[in-house]
């Protein structure tokens, strides 16, 4: 392929700004506001006092949201083309990025246990860019009368430690403790792709209230000096969608799996992994498992749409510009996106194939965690608690 034609397949990563509204306590104690959102112009001003002198520092994205904008208005203006392109058979990454506070979850998910939805299926005022765009998904394709399953995972990556939100407690026997350290390991797929072995792969079909809230509250939350239920760590969201082809004669003959990725990425001190794409433009830390598990939508073959978060108030003024300047940094990283091959039936059954082994092989290792699990805790008993005891007991 030629170098012109491989740089117009080029797209840069598309980087929103969302400036949030100030929060009760700060219009209580009268915080000053430092940043200014022109949503026409989409610049963003960050107003700072150098040696007894005013200076606006200036920075322009693709769009930006100042505080009144509604969460309908974000997902209207610039996800719903997004979602688009993952039912045309992209695969599409959205992620919100910000200090502690800035509306990251909010952004994302929305006050899911606030609100519920209306009595025709509409979405409450206050749901975030998750709830949407499933509801997006379920909408189109119900409407081409297509054949399809939407699957999502939810994973929370801690210190390095990934952890599966989505993983039902009752099929194990491992305490809550227990399962909260298991961690899951990477690895590559065999496509050029990475995949994170054992995550649960939950089959959606209509709303995603329930599973949001189940894998939220397994989120670990903290309070921070701006956030009560701050969570401490970064969590992925992914919304695997399978579409298959009928012939006319109705049966399935080929398919495309398509994948929508949904993230919030903590900035700032408490995160010991800093901004991903820092790193992959710095090319440091190499190993970072998030670094890994964006290795695609940063300089990859997807689409990718950053939504950096800020506050508004004088106390943040520090952290804003630093989240600035990173997600300012991040619009020259540029993609390829390729749109996903669509597979004949054979090409299709022999990839199902290969999934059942791999499922295989992940519920034989669970199996022998469990036995390992089950021989510590008799163990356990046997050192800890009362004088055990074996009866011996024979019959005839
Ligand atoms: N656009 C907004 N409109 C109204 N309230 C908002 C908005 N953004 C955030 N908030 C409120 O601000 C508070 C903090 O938001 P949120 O928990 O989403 O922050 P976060 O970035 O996810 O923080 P952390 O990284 O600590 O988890 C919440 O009470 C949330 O309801």
């Amino acid at each position: 392929m030629s170098l012109r034609h491989e740089k117009e397949m080029e797209v840069n990563v598309q980087v929103l700004l969302l400036c949030r509204p100030f929060s009760d306590d700060e219009l209580r104690s009268k915080a000053p506001q430092v940043v200014t959102c022109n949503d026409y112009n989409r610049e963003v001003a960050v107003s700072q006092n150098i040696a007894g002198k005013h200076i606006d520092r200036v920075f322009t994205f693709d769009k930006v949201f100042g505080p009144n904008a509604r969460q309908q208005d974000l997902y209207d203006q610039a996800i719903i083309p997004i979602v688009n392109e993952v039912l045309e058979g992209f695969n599409c990454t959205i992620f919100a990025y910000g200090q502690t506070g800035t509306g990251k979850t909010y952004t994302m998910e929305g006050e899911c246990k606030r609100s519920k939805s209306g009595p025709n299926g509409e979405l409450p005022a206050e749901a975030g860019v998750i709830p949407r765009a499933v509801k997006q998904i379920f909408d189109t394709l119900e409407s081409q009368n297509a054949e399809y399953s939407v699957k999502v995972t939810f994973l929370e990556l801690y210190n390095e430690e990934i952890t599966d939100l989505l993983a039902p407690e009752e099929l194990s026997k491992v305490s809550l403790e227990d399962k909260q350290k298991k961690q899951l390991p990477l690895m590559e797929d065999g496509k050029g792709g990475i995949l994170v072995r054992g995550l649960e792969e939950e089959i959606v079909t209509s709303e995603i209230f329930t599973l949001l809230e189940r894998g939220s509250a397994k989120r670990r939350t903290a309070e921070t000096l701006l956030n009560k239920q701050s969570s401490r760590s970064h969590s992925l969201f992914s919304i695997t969608i399978h579409i298959k082809e009928a012939t006319p004669e109705g049966s399935c003959k080929r398919g495309r799996r398509n994948k929508q990725e949904l993230g919030y990425f903590r900035a700032g001190d408490q995160c010991t992994c800093g901004a991903p794409w820092s790193r992959s433009l710095q090319m440091v830390f190499r190993d970072s498992k998030l670094t890994r598990l964006l290795r695609d939508s940063l300089g990859g073959r997807t689409k990718t749409c950053i939504i950096a978060t800020v506050s508004p108030e004088v106390h943040c003024l520090e952290e804003t510009l630093s989240t600035l300047d990173y997600a300012h940094r991040a619009k020259h990283i540029k993609n390829k996106p390729e749109v996903n091959q669509k597979m004949m039936k054979s090409t299709l059954i022999k990839d199902l194939y290969g999934e059942i082994e791999r499922l295989k092989a992940e519920v034989l290792h669970v199996r022998k965690m469990e036995c390992i699990y089950q021989r510590r805790d008799f163990i356990k008993k046997k050192v800890k608690g009362r004088p055990w005891q074996i009866r011996l007991s024979r019959w005839g």
